[in-house]
């Protein structure tokens, strides 16, 4: 792994906090400074990926919570060798919508799965490989609530009820704490341009800091 050239950049949040919204201009960002860019997604990112992400988010599936966890680290496996990885050893930086993180918050706080599970399938999938920095959209669940409603039919996560993403939001920043260096917190309930500002500050840094280094 120590012989990865770009930078894997993730976004995380509950449904709704405003990661996609913010996903695109960064990736534009850093093409314009000359980078290949690679923006996938979780679950996704690969033909194997994108079907387990349909059955994943049918809300007409019933599955327990662990094949879940177990669905969720497949299709991250396959994303790892598929995509992320050969973007990252020819230089490219990957920009991905949601990666690990979600599957502590989503499956381990939302769900009940043990922390102790998914960190064995963490290591077991990805090894001493992680994201080099992660935006964690924070927002509170009503808010989350109101913009997925107003934005689209929900699916088979966002059916879950309130105490469902208060679980998952918490477990996020139970995250947050544990990994301070990388994820780095954008306040998500802000107006879109606060937000964009705030955004646009974390990853220039990000940006200058690994050009200095090269
Ligand atoms: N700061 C903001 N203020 C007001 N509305 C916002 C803000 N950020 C995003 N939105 C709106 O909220 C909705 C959800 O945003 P977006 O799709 O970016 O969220 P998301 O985190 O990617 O959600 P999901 O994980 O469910 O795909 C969109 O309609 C978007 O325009
Ligand atoms: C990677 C990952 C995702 N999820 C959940 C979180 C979301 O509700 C959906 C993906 O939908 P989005 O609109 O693309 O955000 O999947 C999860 O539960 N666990 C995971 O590891």
């Amino acid at each position: 792994m120590s012989l990865l050239r770009g930078k894997l950049i993730t976004f995380e949040g509950i449904d709704g906090a405003g990661k996609s919204t913010h996903l695109a201009w960064v990736a534009d960002f850093l093409q314009n400074q000359g980078l290949e860019v690679v923006v996938t997604r979780e679950p996704g990112g690969t033909v194997l990926g994108e079907a387990l992400r349909e059955l994943l988010l049918d809300h007409r599936q019933t599955m327990h919570a662990e094949t879940e966890a177990l669905l969720m680290f497949a299709a991250r496996r396959e994303h790892l060798d598929k995509v992320i990885l050969s973007a990252l050893q020819r230089g490219a930086w990957v920009v991905s919508d949601r990666f690990t993180d979600a599957s502590f918050a989503y499956q381990g706080g939302g769900r009940g799965v043990p922390l102790a599970k998914l960190e064995k399938l963490e290591q077991w999938c990805l090894e001493d490989f992680s994201p080099d920095l992660t935006l964690y959209f924070d927002v509170p669940v009503a808010i989350s609530r109101q913009r997925v409603q107003a934005a689209r039919t929900t699916d088979r996560f966002e059916q879950e009820s309130d105490l469902f993403f208060e679980r998952v939001r918490q477990a996020y920043l139970q995250r947050v704490a544990e990994f301070p260096d990388r994820i780095r917190v954008v306040e998500g309930s802000l107006p879109l341009a606060t937000v964009k500002t705030a955004v646009a500050a974390i990853v220039e840094n990000f940006w200058s800091a690994q050009a200095k280094e090269n």
